[in-house]
């Protein structure tokens, strides 16, 4: 029997590695990139309805409806399927708007997961992964979860060894930053000089192997953070009270504007998130560890972070 709704939690990411090439003909740049899911979860409950509707609650500013990217998620599965997309989706949002952390990409993963479960669509997760990669280049990422290196446009995704945990503070800003907006101005700073390329990414999955926090420190890196902080030039500080408050390293997490602090350990992290939150130099902090699973189904009764 079908059942009348379904609850998915999903995580936030950070890029622990973003590596950015040219642009393709497709208008897409070719990335190497290391993704990290984060136990920052945004929650669904997808239930059968009349017709599409999506909204959302916790933190205002996303779209509604067909213009979700969950609401576009479930007209795609029920294109597919060739039934009529009629589902109510309800989204609890932890993750940041326009935040560099793919926030909009889970809910299209958590989206599609909790429609296939709806109507009972007997979906393989590599044909998931692939209307998952139809609806933008980080949801494939947002399905799998852990760590995992992501090439192409980032939606062809690679699991990596090291499952050691990690302890971040997250900076949120007040305002979002525009993810084409940020490759554009990447482009302009390229056409207009040299701008350093984070390089690699051998050293840092050895790093992540080891397990050693302080040696993944040096190795993380982000060729979208000058551009992200030529934008929101503020950003400079922000990153810079990381280290000043005695975090291991402070980067741009994707096409910003959040900031990820990698520490030492949990406590650690809380006494540092303590102290970046009395600066106030951002809207909020957050204390999370990673690597979190990915989008998955919960149960009513399960307590859940
Ligand atoms: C930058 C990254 C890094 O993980 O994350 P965010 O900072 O957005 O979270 C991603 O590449 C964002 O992925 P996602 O947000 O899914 O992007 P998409 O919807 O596929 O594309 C939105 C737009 O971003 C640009 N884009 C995206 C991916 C890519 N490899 N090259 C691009 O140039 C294109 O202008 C595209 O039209
Ligand atoms: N479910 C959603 N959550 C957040 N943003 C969404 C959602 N659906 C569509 N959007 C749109 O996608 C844009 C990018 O959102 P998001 O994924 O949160 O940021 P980022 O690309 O920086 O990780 C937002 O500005 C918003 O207009």
């Amino acid at each position: 029997m079908t059942p009348g709704s379904v609850r998915v939690r999903v995580p936030a990411k950070i890029n622990l590695h973003l590596g950015v090439g040219e642009v393709r003909p497709d208008g897409f740049h070719e990335l190497v990139t290391v993704f990290h899911a984060v136990d920052l979860y945004d929650k669904l409950t997808v239930a059968n309805g009349k017709g599409l509707r999506v909204r959302t609650v916790g933190i205002a500013g996303a779209p509604a409806d067909g213009d979700n990217l969950a609401g576009r998620a479930a007209l795609l599965l029920a294109a597919h399927a060739g039934i009529p997309c009629d589902v109510r989706i309800e989204i609890v949002k932890t993750i940041p708007i326009a935040g560099g952390m793919a926030g909009g990409s889970a809910d299209a993963a958590a989206a599609l997961l909790g429609c296939a479960q709806l109507w009972n669509l007997e979906l393989t997760r590599a044909e998931l992964a692939g209307f998952a990669a139809e609806l933008g280049s980080d949801v494939p990422f947002a399905l799998t979860g852990g760590t995992a290196v992501g090439t192409g446009r980032g939606e062809l995704i690679a699991p990596v060894l090291g499952k050691h945990p990690l302890h971040w503070v997250l900076a949120i800003s007040d305002g979002g930053l525009s993810t084409p907006a940020v490759f554009a101005e990447l482009d302009r700073l390229r056409a207009a000089g040299d701008v350093p390329r984070v390089g690699g990414v051998t050293a840092l999955l050895a790093a992540l192997v080891s397990g050693d926090p302080g040696l993944l420190a040096s190795h993380l890196g982000n060729d979208m953070q000058a551009a992200a902080v030529s934008l929101q030039p503020h950003l400079r500080r922000v990153l810079f009270a990381g280290t000043q408050e005695g975090a291991l390293a402070s980067i741009v997490s994707g096409s910003g504007p959040t900031v990820a602090m990698l520490c030492r350990s949990a406590e650690h992290a809380a006494e540092v998130g303590i102290n970046i939150a009395g600066l106030g130099i951002c809207k909020s902090v957050r204390v999370v560890s990673g690597p979190a699973p990915g989008a998955r189904i919960i149960s009513d009764n399960e307590k859940s972070a």
